[in-house]
């Protein structure tokens, strides 16, 4: 039986970082990050750390920055400190009576998994189950102002060592593009992110990609429509991946017995964090579904996390946990995360296995808010 733990404080550091270069989705373009790295704190001082991935709009899911803010403070906290736990799955089951609301509560409960893991001295990914001492990542990459530009983009991680590129695509930057990616790079092991560009109006236009091999299209239709996405996936060779229709276990139940996709995007900021997660892939790896890890433009904090996770062994595709220095001139975890031949190696010290990088927390910070037991 673990030793009780005992939260005595909870600490939201809010950080606005900078992206290196402007994300462009079909939705817009993502010029910064504002969030909160969550620090948990035990009764022997002991700091466990999470990070929320919720944007600045509501629009990837209804969360925002401020609603995680809003939710944490107000119903979160005080339900993580009102008794000790002794295991990090007590707390998405005293979650549940908050509704939804999953980036607030995979930050607060990924923050009590690496104290967990840390008290236990042994690395998140070994505290979740994971079997991998590196996993493959690849690279996402959003709308670019021109194909030629796209291409030596692609050309630039491809000789960085990522072995996956993940192009978005939405009305007029799809086939053409794709086919001209295609023809480029013969070999490369490519996939298309759609976030819910398209229609069945579309299938045509979309059952030209069978013929590009993909490793698959990420959520072509709407993020709540699961019958569509199995009249088109009966269409479609490729397979159909879900990323924003997917926030519990019970969704990916559905999706699979309705035939609505073959691959799941896991985000731990999506389904609530590590222990739904944990169930998620647990019946994927039942019914012989892979999985991958999405990414959220996460800093070093939740980038750590996504790589623990994906030590998982249904986890069967490069994840979007690229190197930092992808996103950011300065991370905020020490040593920055790395990628070497298109893999990063999993940190083997305590916890998510990397120092907080405390100049950067500083130089991000704009706002601290310290809540005591
Ligand atoms: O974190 C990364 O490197 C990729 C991020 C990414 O592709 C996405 C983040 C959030 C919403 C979308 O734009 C997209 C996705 O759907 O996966
Ligand atoms: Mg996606």
């Amino acid at each position: 039986m673990n030793a009780p733990i005992s939260i005595q404080t909870v600490i939201l550091h809010r950080l606005v970082m900078q992206l290196k270069h402007p994300f462009t989705t079909n939705i817009g373009d993502f010029q910064k990050k504002d969030f909160f790295i969550v620090e948990v704190i035990d009764s022997n001082g002991l700091s466990g750390y999470g990070e929320t991935a919720a944007f600045p709009s509501p629009w990837y899911t209804e969360e925002t920055t401020m609603t995680t803010q809003h939710v944490m403070e107000s119903f979160l906290i005080p339900l993580l400190m009102n008794k000790p736990i002794t295991h990090p799955d007590q707390v998405s089951q005293r979650f549940q009576v908050v509704r939804r609301n999953n980036m607030a509560k995979a930050a607060i409960e990924g923050a009590v998994w690496d104290l967990y893991a840390k008290i236990n001295d042994v690395p998140l990914a070994v505290a979740i189950g994971g079997t991998k001492q590196a996993v493959d990542v690849g690279v996402a990459i959003g709308v670019q102002a021109s194909i030629p530009e796209l291409l030596h983009l692609i050309d630039t991680y491809v000789a960085q060592g990522y072995k996956r590129v993940k192009l978005k695509i939405k009305p007029g930057w799809d086939v053409h593009v794709l086919k001209q990616v295609r023809q480029q790079f013969p070999n490369l092991a490519i996939m298309a992110d759609a976030n819910s560009a398209y229609t069945l109006k579309d299938i045509d236009l979309l059952k030209q990609i069978d013929d590009l091999d993909l490793l698959m299209i990420e959520q072509p239709l709407a993020h709540n429509d699961f019958l569509d996405h199995a009249t088109l996936q009966r269409e479609l060779s490729t397979p159909i991946c879900l990323d924003e229709s997917i926030h519990t276990f019970s969704d990916v139940r559905l999706a699979i017995e309705l035939g609505s996709c073959k691959i799941i995007s896991m985000k731990l900021a999506r389904v609530g964090g590590i222990t739904e997660a944990k169930k998620i892939h647990d019946y994927c790896q039942e019914h012989h579904v892979p999985v991958w890890c999405g990414g959220m433009l996460e800093a070093g904090v939740g980038r750590a996390h996504s790589l623990a996770i994906a030590t998982l062994p249904q986890f069967q595709f490069p994840g979007d946990t690229s190197a930092s220095s992808k996103y950011w001139e300065h991370d905020i975890i020490q040593p920055e995360v790395k990628m070497t031949d298109g893999q990063v190696r999993i940190p083997n010290q305590p916890g998510i296995g990397h120092d907080i990088n405390w100049d950067a927390i500083t130089r991000y910070r704009i706002d601290k808010k310290v809540i005591k037991n």
